[in-house]
């Protein structure tokens, strides 16, 4: 269980969202929608121990986020705007260096036809379309062991297949008990009952909270 509480994030000296509480049960999407600059990305960051939260907590498991660095390279997949693809090396390559880090070695071939790249394992990253190089650090992903995933708009530069094959892969990840938060402007193609929505646009700067589930839901 991923539980944010009261929380509020600034960016600069501009109070991105207040009193922002969800509480995201293993086996479930918090799917961030609004506007441009309604505070997904920010929240994504919080989470990720990359931003600073001004007031509230983030908890995991009944634990309060601590910042441990070792302990957020062990349980969270965070996936931003860039790929950060080594670009000399290649696709095979960026994929394995991830997979000894996070600890998923034996799954590169299976990370690599899910999102159908496995035709590409000995291109260098610099050359890839900008489609390739998102199912590039897409398949990463999938061989990262931690269970909280953090995509933001990840679906920026992807076809339509390769939409379906990201639905594929987060729908196996919430199978397998994992957790995600994403931020996207499309239908991602998850099943209703896997995904709760928390529209970001609605409550900026006045306090959020997942728009399907009554406040006593969420805290009981
Ligand atoms: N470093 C910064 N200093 C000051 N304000 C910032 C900074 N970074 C972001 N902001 C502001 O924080 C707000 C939230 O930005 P954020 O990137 O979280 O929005 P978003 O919902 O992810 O937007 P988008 O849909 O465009 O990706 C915006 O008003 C933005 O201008």
């Amino acid at each position: 269980m991923l539980e944010a509480n009261g929380l509020c994030c600034v960016r600069g000296d501009f109070t991105v969202f207040t009193d922002l509480g969800f509480s995201l049960p293993r086996g479930k999407a918090l799917v961030l929608r609004g506007p441009n600059g309604s505070g997904k990305s920010t929240l994504i960051k919080a989470i990720a121990g990359l931003l600073p939260v001004r007031a509230g907590f983030l908890a995991w498991e009944g634990e309060a986020f601590t910042g441990d660095g070792d302990w957020i390279a062990e349980n969270i997949c965070y996936l931003a705007h860039k790929n950060a693809l080594k670009p000399e090396l290649t696709v095979r390559e960026n994929i394995a260096f991830w997979a000894r880090l996070h600890g998923v070695e034996d799954g590169i071939d299976g990370a690599m036809a899910a999102l159908g790249i496995d035709h590409l394992g000995d291109q260098p990253a610099r050359y890839l379309s900008s489609g390739q190089g998102r199912r590039t650090a897409l398949a990463r992903m999938v061989c990262h062991r931690g269970a909280i995933w953090l995509l933001d708009e990840p679906t920026v530069g992807l076809d339509q297949d390769s939409v379906q094959r990201l639905s594929a892969v987060m729908t196996s990840h919430l199978d397998r008990g994992g957790l995600i938060v994403t931020a996207t402007h499309i239908d991602l193609g998850l099943a209703r009952d896997r995904s709760i929505v928390l529209d970001l646009g609605q409550f900026s700067g006045k306090g959020a909270v997942a728009d399907d589930w009554s406040l006593s839901e969420v805290w009981s």
